[in-house]
């Protein structure tokens, strides 16, 4: 079910600003990926072409590729609303349909998609619920609304929602930053989990996240304000955190600037 992107010679552009210039990279599935850099160097705006989510921004243009196994997303014969089915993406703030039950929430994109019958939509959201690691919290409160869980709790039902719709790979846009550290804690121990099946790659301010949670760190720099932002330096986590091979990365990681 998971599987490998491949990256090249990826520009993205605000209208005429280029943000992000000449990335590639691969990334292996069921492995986690951390994006970490400065403010500001585009780590989020590429996240976001690795799902086709970027074009729905105004002005929002890519260049390059990005093949999953082998198959070009913006490839002109490749629909982007099955693109998104395929990589499921978590935001930095938990945003359950505010009005929806917590049932609802995660069968919303398997009604979406044409699934009717009532014993499926069950099954499915037990599962995906388990997966997230939700469900013995939520269980006998399924009808209840997805807002009125605590915070850590909407963001593993919102984890729970992209994954009901059994996506290839899971995007996650700062996924603890709204979180407490015990929530953060659940949701890193559920990414750990979740990386048997799914490739996964995660935005993060957080470098001891990364250093926790990742197999893979990618660092991402500004040449200077208003450049587009480069990837410097991917490779295993360790190898980053320990002994980089840029000067760029070791001052970013000690501290030393960002
Ligand atoms: N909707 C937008 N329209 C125009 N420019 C944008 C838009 N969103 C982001 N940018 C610009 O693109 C560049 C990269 O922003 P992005 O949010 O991807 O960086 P980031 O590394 O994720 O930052 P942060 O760590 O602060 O979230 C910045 O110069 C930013 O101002």
């Amino acid at each position: 079910m998971a599987q490998r992107i491949d990256v090249k010679d990826l520009n993205v552009y605000y209208s005429a600003f280029k943000a992000v210039e000449g990335v590639s990279m691969s990334v292996e599935p069921r492995t986690v990926t951390a994006f970490i850099g400065p403010s500001g160097c585009g780590k989020s705006t590429f996240l976001r072409t690795l799902n086709r989510m970027h074009e729905v921004i105004p002005g929002g243009r890519v260049e390059g590729s990005v093949l999953l196994n082998g198959r070009d997303l913006y490839d002109k014969n490749v629909d982007p609303v099955a693109v998104r089915r395929t990589v499921g993406m978590v935001f930095q703030r938990p945003n359950p349909f505010p009005t929806m039950s917590i049932f609802d929430n995660v069968a919303a994109g398997l009604r979406l998609n044409g699934e009717k019958k009532k014993k499926v939509l069950e099954e499915r959201v037990e599962k995906s619920l388990r997966g997230a690691n939700l469900w013995n919290e939520v269980k006998d409160r399924l009808a209840k609304p997805g807002a009125g869980l605590s915070g850590g709790q909407q963001q593993r039902l919102c984890i729970a929602r992209a994954i009901a719709v059994q996506p290839q790979v899971l995007l996650m846009d700062e996924p603890c930053s709204a979180l407490d550290p015990i929530s953060t804690m659940a949701v890193e121990d559920l990414i750990n989990e979740l990386k048997t099946d799914y490739t996964i790659v995660i935005v993060t301010h957080n470098m001891q996240q990364a250093a926790r949670v990742s197999d893979r760190t990618a660092f991402f720099n500004l040449a200077a304000t208003g450049k587009p932002g480069r990837l410097i330096e991917i490779n295993d986590t360790d190898k980053i955190f320990s002994n980089p091979t840029e000067k760029a990365t070791e001052d970013y990681i000690s501290g030393r600037f960002g």
